[in-house]
C-alpha cells in the first residue's frame, strides 16, 4: 500500500492537536460562541431572557463563564457581571433573573470568556442583541409586497433577493466584483402600492457584502426617482426600516458603501399596510392549518395527512405571516383545530414579526392548537425570544438509520400519549429546541431535550417530533390523529 505524506504543517497542526487533546494541559482556552440564542442583532422580547452560547474548548480543568452586558460597546455604561459553572453538554446559559430584568427598548452588548482552573482567561467574544417586549404583542398590520420582476446594476441571480421560497433564506445576489460605484436593485411591485415597511436580509454568517450606506428610492414610472429613506453607518446583516407609507410602483435600493468586495444581499421584502383577506370557511368541520414555512407553506404534507386520518375534517391553510387574531374572528365558522407546521429557516434570518399574528392565536384563540416542530417551538416563542435555542447540531433522524433514532419518554399521563410504546420513537427534523418553558407548560415528552409540552388547561399541545411523517419507525401517529379526533367531537354537539 502506498503511504501518503502529509505535509510538514498538517503534521504540525495535527500533533499539537492530538497532545492538547490527550494532555489537556497545553489546550489553548477558545472563545465561545454567541450564536446559539440571542444570535448578532435579534429582537429579544422579554426582558429576562436565557442567553445561550456554545461552550469554549481548552484550559486545565473545569470552565466557568465570565459574562458582561452594558449599554455599550465599550462595556463602560450599565454594566453587570455574572459568573457561569459550563454545561458540560455542549452549551450554557445565563437566565437574567425576573428580579433583575433588563431595560426594556435597549441594545444590549454582551461578551463572554472561559476561565480555567487555573485561573487563565480565553478571549472574550462579543455580540449584541436588542430587548424590545412591545415588538411582539400585536399582529404586525402588515401585508407582503411581492414584486413581479427586479433588476440590478450588475451580478448574477437577482431573483434570489425575492425569492421567497428560498426557506433557508441562504441564496443571495452578489453585485459584480469590482463593481460600480453605487451598486443598485429595481423592485417593479406591478402596481401602485404603499409601502410602510422595508425588511433587508444580507450573510448573517459573515461580515461580507453588508450594505453599510445605501438609500431607498421610489417612482411612479421607473424614470424620476425620490428619496424614501437613507442608511450612512449600518453595521448589521437586518434592517427593518419603517417609512411613512409611500405610493408607489418601482423601488430602488442604491449601495454605496458596503462590507468585502461588492455588496450581497439574500433578500428583499415590502410591506404594505392592512390586513390580508379572510378564507371562507367549507361547510363542514375543519382544521385552520397555519403555515410556517417562509413562503406559508407548510414543511410537511400536514393538510393531506389531516384528510388521512380523519377523513370528515376538511383543512384551511394560512400562511403564518396572514394569520392574527383578527382573521380568526372575521373567520364565518371557526375551525375545530388549529395545527401550526413546521419550518426550515434560522430564526435569526427570518423576518419574526410577522409570527406576531400567529402568537396572538397560541395567547388567544379558543380552540385545541397542536404545534409540530417549528410550531412546537412557536408556542414558547409567543411568551418570549430565547426560551428556544439553536441546539448546534441538527437532529434528523427523518432519514436516519434505526440506531440513530433518540428514544422519547412520555413524563405524564395525557390522554394523546396514551399507548404509546415507553420509550417510543418518531421523526424528528430540527436544529433548535425549546430550552425554557413558558409559565402554564409542562413537559409531556422528553428525549435529551423536550420533545412535546402542554399548556394553559389542555388548550395548547407542542411536539418537537413530526407524527404526521409518514414513516415506519413513526410511533407518534397517534398523538395527531387523538388530537384532531377529540377535537372533533368536542366542536360536535352530543
Ligand atoms: N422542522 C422544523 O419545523 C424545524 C424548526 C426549526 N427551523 C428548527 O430547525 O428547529
Amino acid at each position: 500500500m502506498k503511504s501518503r505524506m502529509l505535509p510538514p504543517l498538517v503534521l504540525t497542526v495535527w500533533i499539537v492537536g492530538l497532545s492538547c487533546a490527550v494532555a489537556l494541559a497545553q489546550c489553548p482556552i477558545s472563545a465561545p460562541r454567541l450564536t446559539t440564542n440571542p444570535n448578532f442583532d435579534v429582537v429579544v422580547t422579554r426582558v429576562a431572557p436565557v442567553l445561550s452560547f456554545k461552550n469554549a474548548t481548552g484550559g486545565q480543568g473545569k470552565r466557568v463563564y465570565e459574562i458582561q452586558l452594558a449599554r455599550d460597546k465599550a462595556f463602560a455604561v450599565g454594566r453587570l457581571d455574572y459568573t457561569l459553572p459550563e454545561n458540560p453538554e455542549g452549551v450554557s446559559a445565563l437566565a437574567i433573573s425576573e428580579q433583575k430584568p433588563l431595560a426594556d427598548g435597549t441594545r444590549w452588548y454582551w461578551r463572554v470568556r472561559a476561565t480555567d482552573e487555573k485561573g487563565a482567561h480565553g478571549p472574550w467574544a462579543v455580540s449584541r442583541f436588542s430587548v424590545d417586549t412591545a415588538s411582539d404583542k400585536a399582529f404586525m398590520d402588515l401585508t407582503r409586497a411581492v414584486p413581479v420582476s427586479v433588476k440590478v446594476s450588475s451580478g448574477s441571480d437577482p431573483k434570489n433577493l425575492i425569492d421567497y421560497t428560498d426557506q433557508g433564506l441562504s441564496t443571495q445576489w452578489r453585485a459584480a466584483p469590482p463593481g460600480p460605484d453605487r451598486a443598485w436593485v429595481e423592485l417593479d411591485l406591478g402596481r401602485r402600492r404603499t409601502i410602510s415597511r422595508i425588511w433587508m436580509l444580507a450573510d448573517s454568517g459573515s461580515r461580507d457584502g453588508w450594505p453599510v450606506a445605501f438609500r431607498w428610492l421610489a417612482s411612479p414610472d421607473g424614470v424620476a426617482w425620490k428619496e424614501v429613506v437613507k442608511v450612512t453607518d449600518g453595521d448589521t446583516y437586518r434592517f427593518i426600516l419603517d417609512v411613512d407609507g409611500v405610493s408607489a410602483r418601482f423601488w430602488r435600493l442604491e449601495i454605496s458603501d458596503w462590507t468585502g468586495y461588492a455588496p450581497g444581499i439574500n433578500e428583499l421584502l415590502l410591506y404594505s399596510p392592512g390586513h390580508p383577506p379572510v378564507p371562507s370557511p367549507p361547510s363542514g368541520p375543519y382544521v385552520l392549518v397555519i403555515g410556517n414555512q417562509h413562503n406559508g407553506a407548510t414543511f410537511t404534507e400536514l393538510a393531506a395527512r389531516v384528510h388521512e386520518m380523519v377523513p370528515e375534517l376538511a383543512t384551511v391553510t394560512v400562511p403564518y405571516y396572514e394569520a392574527s387574531m383578527a382573521l380568526y374572528e372575521a373567520l364565518a365558522k371557526k375551525p375545530v383545530a388549529i395545527l401550526l407546521s413546521g419550518n426550515n429557516a434560522d430564526y435569526n434570518d427570518l423576518p419574526m414579526f410577522e409570527y406576531n399574528g400567529e402568537f396572538e392565536i397560541i395567547r388567544a384563540a379558543p380552540v385545541p392548537i397542536l404545534g409540530i416542530c417549528a410550531g412546537h417551538q412557536m408556542l414558547s416563542f409567543a411568551s418570549g425570544y430565547t426560551r428556544v435555542r439553536s441546539m448546534g447540531h441538527s437532529d434528523i433522524s427523518a432519514m436516519e438509520k434505526p440506531d440513530r433514532y433518540a428514544e422519547i419518554r412520555t413524563l405524564v399521563d395525557d390522554p394523546l400519549f396514551k399507548g404509546l410504546p415507553q420509550p417510543f420513537t418518531a421523526p424528528e427534523v430540527h436544529g433548535w429546541a425549546v430550552y425554557d418553558l413558558p409559565p402554564g407548560f409542562e413537559v409531556v415528552a422528553e428525549s435529551t431535550y423536550i420533545q412535546a409540552v402542554r399548556g394553559r388547561d389542555g388548550r395548547l399541545y407542542g411536539t418537537q417530533f413530526h407524527p404526521e411523517i409518514k414513516v415506519s419507525y413513526n410511533q407518534a401517529e397517534n398523538v395527531l390523529r387523538r388530537f384532531l379526533r377529540d377535537a372533533l367531537s368536542r366542536s360536535q354537539p352530543r
